[in-house]
């Protein structure tokens, strides 16, 4: 059952192995990047809680001790002290140059390990073992690490490429269903960006997966990855295609700051609600038909998922703030924010046309809703 992923990238080129049981061997994977018999690995509370025994056992069976940083769960992690905190306690440990940092959590931990690891002694290698989908399917591929600033969500970060990438599918058994189904909203957008047959397939096969079948969830694993593997071969740092990736995501990032990256609305909740708002406004500027965005929310809400701002607890800012927000998007350029929409299902592409008061409508009358 067991799948890799090659993601091409010259001498920065890593494996992303993905199947049920790699934490077992963690030991005899993570061996031949090792100059000496020890790792240090940064978790959260929670997935410490849960595998790192598991993990440990993993390590030990391969002679490699391992010291371990557990942080708080959360989004709230991602921001300077945590940062700080992580940064000074790798040092404290000694770490060297030519030492692997493991990143073992969700895409918070991965994010901020990574960009730990970029900047620790100007750069030490890292792995990644992704335990939450949403890390498993996207963000423990592609090198983009960082952290939150009170400005935006991922302003502070680098580009360092992990390498090489565990995704155990037995772990993601312990998930609970909200963070399950957040991954999910990172699954589906690459349905919706670049690929109408996966679409389908999650159409038919998305309750399979959120049920637990491991060879669907292998499967749905594998193909979020090789297509993102395939975009980032191309465009590792962002200056084209790689965009695609952020469809959704300059609504989510705005909610984000929006509700103060809290549990009040989870990244890849956002995602979905992003993606239904982005399929909206490319519906009414005349480019997608508008069974589109039904078909897209009509999938979301099937799978139990948040599609609507009114699905988000307590108050949201005016469609103004919200749009406001959106300034700090990485993909301003010259002062013009770019925007991810989308022809059809599977049929994205980045733009720069696009009326502000088009977007300002779509905000206003999705929070009227
Ligand atoms: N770098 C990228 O390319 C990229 C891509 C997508 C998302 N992201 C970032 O990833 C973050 C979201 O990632 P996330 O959804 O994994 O959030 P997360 O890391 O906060 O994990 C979600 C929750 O699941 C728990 N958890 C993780 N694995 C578990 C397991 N196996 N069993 C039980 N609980 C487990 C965590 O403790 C946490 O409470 C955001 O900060 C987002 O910006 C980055
Ligand atoms: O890898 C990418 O590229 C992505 O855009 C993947 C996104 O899912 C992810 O949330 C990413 O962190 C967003 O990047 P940002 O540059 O918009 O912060
Ligand atoms: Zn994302």
């Amino acid at each position: 059952m067991e799948k890799t992923v090659h993601v091409d990238l010259g001498d920065r080129s890593y494996d992303v192995v993905i199947g049920p049981g790699l934490l077992e061997q963690v030991g005899e994977r993570v061996t031949p990047f090792l100059t000496r018999q020890r790792v240090v690995v940064v978790s959260d509370e929670n997935v410490a809680g849960l595998h790192l025994e598991t993990l440990r056992t993993g390590f030990a069976s391969a002679g490699i001790e391992m010291e371990i940083l557990a942080l708080p769960a959360g989004e709230a992690t991602k921001g300077w002290p945590q940062f700080s905190r992580t940064v000074e306690w790798l040092l404290e440990q000694k770490v060297e140059r030519g030492d692997i940092v493991v990143a073992f959590g969700g895409g918070v931990i991965g994010d901020l390990v990574g960009f730990a690891a970029a900047v620790l002694r100007r750069g030490v290698r890292f792995v990644q073992i992704p335990t939450s989908l949403l890390a498993q399917v996207d963000s423990s591929v592609g090198g983009k690490t960082g952290i939150n600033a009170p400005q935006g969500k991922n302003l502070i970060g680098a580009f360092h490429q992990p390498s090489l990438v565990l995704a155990d599918t037995n772990v993601l058994g312990s998930l609970t269903q909200r963070d399950f189904l957040a991954g999910y909203g990172e699954v589906v957008k690459y349905g919706m960006l670049g690929d109408a047959g996966f679409f389908q397939w999650l159409e038919q096969n998305g309750p399979a997966l959120a049920a637990g079948d491991m060879a669907t969830r292998v499967e749905a694993v594998t193909r979020s990855v090789q297509m993102k593997a395939d975009i980032v071969s191309r465009d590792e740092t962002e200056q084209g295609d790689r965009a695609l990736l952020n469809l959704g995501h300059t609504f989510c990032h705005a909610l984000e700051a929006a509700t103060g990256y809290s549990d009040r609305l989870l990244h890849g909740e956002g995602v979905a609600i992003g993606c239904a708002l982005a399929f909206e406004l490319s519906a009414r500027m005349g480019l997608c038909s508008q069974e589109d965005p039904s078909r897209v929310r009509a999938h979301l809400k099937a799978m139990g998922m948040k599609t609507d701002l009114g699905d988000i607890s307590g108050e949201l800012p005016d469609a103004t703030t919200l749009v406001e927000l959106m300034a700090q998007d990485k993909k301003v350029v010259a002062g013009r924010l770019n925007f991810i929409l989308a022809r059809g299902i599977g049929e994205a592409f980045v733009t720069a046309d696009v009326p502000p008061e088009a977007v300002l409508a779509v905000l206003q009358d999705a929070l009227e809703r």
